[in-house]
């Protein structure tokens, strides 16, 4: 594997159509090694084309993608090897089993994971010989993850990769994605959960009608979209309509201030702190708080997930 830091995957000015609809028009991010990039956007923004032409399942009709340094179309079969690709359903015949599944994939790669340690990482022991028709949603969901992981990949595509799947396997899948970047891994995940994102991602792409909307880190992003609102900590009970402030005692001695108003910060904390002198109340707290990249993500596409 190449070293951290260096391009996995490259997507420049990527355009994809169908017939005459432009389902992608033109988008560019790259994924180094040991980094993951959430792709993000509301139904049918060009998460899934975009990521389908990254995996060789179809080309670019313009723009350029290369993964692993090659055309993942034209050298499907050279890149595929390294590709662990986590699809959201289909694929599996109704009647196989969890356990020959994951050791078939296996069987394939020059250096697998060991099947039981992932059966057992993902909670899929008890199910290695359940046929795969029934297997629950959120059990199908962490097969696909595992058969997704066993070829040791050095690329990987996560479509949605927790929907579905309980509090604990959701985590558990957190923590194997984590560890997935920290030995090197390049990621990609489309998802439609934005606490998702923002925990794993380095860069988030936010995609909107087949375009980029906006892209950068969540803190990045977040941080662009300003202050939000200020709590204070004081007395109870101050008297709230002295001041200008749209401001609320959400609980007895909590404030918000939802709204900072023309002048910024600035002319808000001075005017608390005003405010509290006046009433001899001692401020015991004051914090900024930020929008979230679900804020951030509904003011950009104007949607909601
Ligand atoms: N094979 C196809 N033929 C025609 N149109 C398609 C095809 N695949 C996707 N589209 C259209 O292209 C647009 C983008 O679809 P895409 O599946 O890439 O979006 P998405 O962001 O992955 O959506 P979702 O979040 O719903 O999975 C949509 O309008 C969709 O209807």
């Amino acid at each position: 594997m190449s070293a951290a830091g260096e391009t996995a995957v490259e997507v420049a000015d990527l355009v994809v159509r169908y017939g005459s609809r432009t389902a992608v028009g033109g988008v560019s991010f790259e994924v180094p090694f040991g980094g993951v990039l959430a792709l993000l956007g509301p139904n049918g923004a060009g998460k899934t084309s975009t990521v389908e032409v990254c995996e060789g399942y179809r080309p670019p009709s313009r723009g350029r993608v290369r993964v692993l340094g090659r055309d993942p179309w034209f050298d499907h079969e050279l890149v595929v090897p390294h590709l662990g690709v986590m699809l959201q359903s289909g694929g599996a015949h109704p009647l196989a089993r969890p356990g020959e599944m994951m050791s078939l994939l296996a069987s394939f790669a020059a250096e697998p994971l060991d099947v039981g340690e992932l059966a057992e990482r993902l909670g899929l022991v008890p199910f290695l010989r359940t046929e795969y028709r029934r297997l629950s949603g959120g059990e199908k969901q962490r097969l696909h993850l595992a058969m997704a992981l066993v070829g040791r990949p050095a690329v990987v595509f996560l479509d949605e990769p927790t929907a579905g799947m309980d509090v604990a396997a959701r985590h558990t899948t957190w923590e194997l994605v984590e560890q997935l970047r920290d030995s090197g891994v390049a990621v990609l995940l489309t998802t439609h959960l934005l606490d998702e994102a923002e925990r794993l991602a380095d860069q988030v792409v936010i995609m909107r009608d087949g375009q980029v909307a906006v892209a950068g880190s969540p803190a990045a992003l977040t941080a662009a979209a300003g202050i939000e609102r200020v709590l204070v900590r004081t007395r109870a009970g101050l008297p709230v309509e002295e001041l200008t402030l749209s401001i609320v005692e959400l609980a007895p001695g909590e404030y918000e201030i939802a709204d900072l108003g023309p002048d910024g910060l600035g002319a808000v904390l001075d005017t608390v702190v005003r405010w509290c002198h006046r009433h001899d109340a001692v401020l015991t707290d004051v914090r900024t708080v930020r929008p979230s990249l679900e804020d951030v993500f509904l003011a950009v596409t104007g949607c909601d997930t």
